[in-house]
């Protein structure tokens, strides 16, 4: 079933500050989104919107049919599954290998009981090690997850959240800690899995160059709004000097020449 995520005027505040200020937009299954903005913009804040890691304090969000805000209990649960989240910190157990880091992302599936035993099955282990062959670290499968590189464990954490088998990915700032070299390979990942799966994936950028090599579709953010919405063709250079500001602009030019990634997409 292909589904449309779709936001109508949602908001979040915290206190005073609106993080996110009536949003609405739609994104058609399969797309590869880019949102860009300076710090502060509300990106992090949205993407937790959408897997309900927050609430919007007004506003729905819908995945086709179903009212995502409205969920509850076990389909709650179910949504986060289908909303698979990777975070800049990776979120692995350092001490424990690989192949168990990444069947963890299975845990949800299992009764209380089976997953403290951490229990899987031989399908379970063979899906996990088919994750990790995906993705080039089967062989680094039994070894320490604290003990890989970053962007190592950023790659086992897209193993691990596709073994959720979600139907949509949401990556918030995935490459912000990474080299160029390490950063390219997430996003190629995540590209590789965007195209093969057709799994929805919005990320969160610091970079503007990742941004425009990778997405279909770049969404700005300025004081929680969407400032932009387009193309990479689309966003000119007047639209980021708007997006960023001038002093923004500068912070942003120096964070790009540090950490870009400059590589295109390969076909
Ligand atoms: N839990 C919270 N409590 C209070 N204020 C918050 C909370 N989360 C976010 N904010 C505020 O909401 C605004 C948007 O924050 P958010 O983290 O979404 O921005 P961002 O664009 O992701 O920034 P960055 O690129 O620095 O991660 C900021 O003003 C932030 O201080």
């Amino acid at each position: 079933m292909t589904s449309a995520l779709t936001l109508t005027n949602v908001s979040r505040q915290f206190g005073e500050t609106y993080a996110v200020d009536n949003v609405s937009l739609s994104i058609e299954p399969g797309q590869f989104v880019g949102v860009i903005g300076r710090s502060g913009a509300g990106k992090s804040t949205m993407l937790r919107l959408l897997n309900r890691l927050i609430d919007p304090t007004s506003g729905s969000i819908s995945f086709g049919e179903t009212e995502v805000t409205a969920l509850k209990g076990k389909a709650l649960r179910q949504w986060r599954r289908d909303c698979a989240m990777i975070f800049q910190q990776f979120n692995l157990v350092d001490r424990l290998d690989v192949l168990t880091n990444v069947l963890i992302g299975r845990l949800a599936e299992h009764s209380f009981l089976s997953s403290m035993a951490m229990q899987f099955t031989d399908e379970e282990r063979a899906m996990a090690i088919r994750a990790l062959d995906r993705l080039d670290l089967v062989p680094q499968a039994l070894q320490r997850a604290g003990t890989l590189s970053g962007g190592q464990q950023q790659r086992v954490a897209i193993a691990k959240a596709l073994v959720q088998q979600p139907r949509i990915m949401l990556a918030d700032e995935p490459i912000a800690s990474l080299d160029p070299a390490n950063a390219t390979l997430v996003m190629d990942g995540l590209k590789t899995i965007n195209r093969e799966d057709g799994i929805t994936v919005l990320v969160n950028l610091h970079t503007l160059d990742t941004a425009r090599a990778y997405c279909d579709r770049i969404i700005a953010m300025r004081q929680g709004r969407v400032f932009f919405d387009g193309t990479a063709a689309q966003l000119t250079d007047d639209v980021v000097r708007d997006i960023y500001g001038i002093e923004g602009l500068r912070d942003f030019n120096a964070a790009v020449t540090s950490t870009a990634v400059r590589s295109a997409v390969p076909a």
